[in-house]
């Protein structure tokens, strides 16, 4: 298996930037490299279309190159959740087309490390009936959890974690991503948060990533490791 399902505990959680720079890691390691966000929210107008940020930011870490259509093939202007961007397009996200697509995708590019990006976290919908889980699901993914390490995240790391066995798929992999830096200002306590994580979430921790000044895929990089999964 050498694609994953990269969810979060929320949006904002820092899974763009994890994924990106477990993307890197990767190119660093001279393997070939795909980062796909199939449904995104928040995209600005371009004489090329819509364009998502999270989307633009895996195509640049996809090595060969690869059309932006193909990294993003679902982008909607509001940054909202992505069923209601989706209702006010006069669309209607569906599991089973996605799946399609992304199947599609996945047969006719093939790479050595394929990362896919979710929105928000584990439970977001796609339409009444359909959340990213399922999409996950669906694909039969092996998930990577991105935890926003604030206050709070104990909880709902947790309730992911279960969540996704719950649903019957494998929990891969954590990683952390400072977020709020006060949460990481008192060392004792802060690594007391991950060890409880560590034990709790029982999954193999790729890194943590401290809250960086200029946070991109070079700087994430070095906090990340693939060996893991
Ligand atoms: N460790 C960090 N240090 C500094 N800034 C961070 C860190 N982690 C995340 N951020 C910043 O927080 C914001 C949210 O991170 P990111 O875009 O990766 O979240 P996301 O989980 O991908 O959200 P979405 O659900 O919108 O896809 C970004 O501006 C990002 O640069
Ligand atoms: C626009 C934003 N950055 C994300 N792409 C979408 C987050 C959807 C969250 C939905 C929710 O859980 O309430
Ligand atoms: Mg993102």
């Amino acid at each position: 298996m050498n694609v994953w399902f990269v969810t979060g505990t929320d949006t904002d959680a820092g899974k763009t930037l994890v994924t990106s720079g477990l993307l890197y890691a990767a190119r660093q390691q001279q393997l070939s490299t795909l980062g796909l966000k199939p449904i995104a929210s928040g995209s600005q107008a371009t004489p090329e279309g819509l364009r998502n940020s999270d989307a633009l930011a895996l195509q640049h870490q996809s090595v060969p190159p690869i059309h932006y259509a193909t990294v993003n093939p679902i982008a909607f202007a509001p940054a909202i959740a992505p069923h209601l961007a989706a209702l006010e397009a006069g669309q209607l996200l569906e599991v089973s087309a996605i799946t399609h697509l992304l199947r599609e995708t996945l047969s006719q590019t093939p790479r050595d490390f394929t990362l896919i990006e979710g929105a928000g976290g584990w439970r977001v919908p796609l339409n009444a009936q359909e959340d990213f889980a399922d999409l996950a699901m669906a694909l039969e993914l092996p998930v990577i959890l991105v935890v926003g390490l604030k206050l709070g995240c104990l909880n709902h790391a947790r309730l992911t974690a279960e969540a996704i066995r719950a649903d019957g798929l494998v929990l891969a992999g954590w990683a952390g991503s400072v977020v709020d830096p006060a949460f990481a200002a008192n060392t004792a306590r802060f690594e007391a948060n991950i060890a409880h994580l560590n034990a709790k979430l029982a999954a193999p921790c790729l890194g943590i990533v401290p809250h960086l000044d200029d946070p991109d895929a070079a700087t994430a990089a070095p906090y990340l490791s693939l060996e893991p999964l």
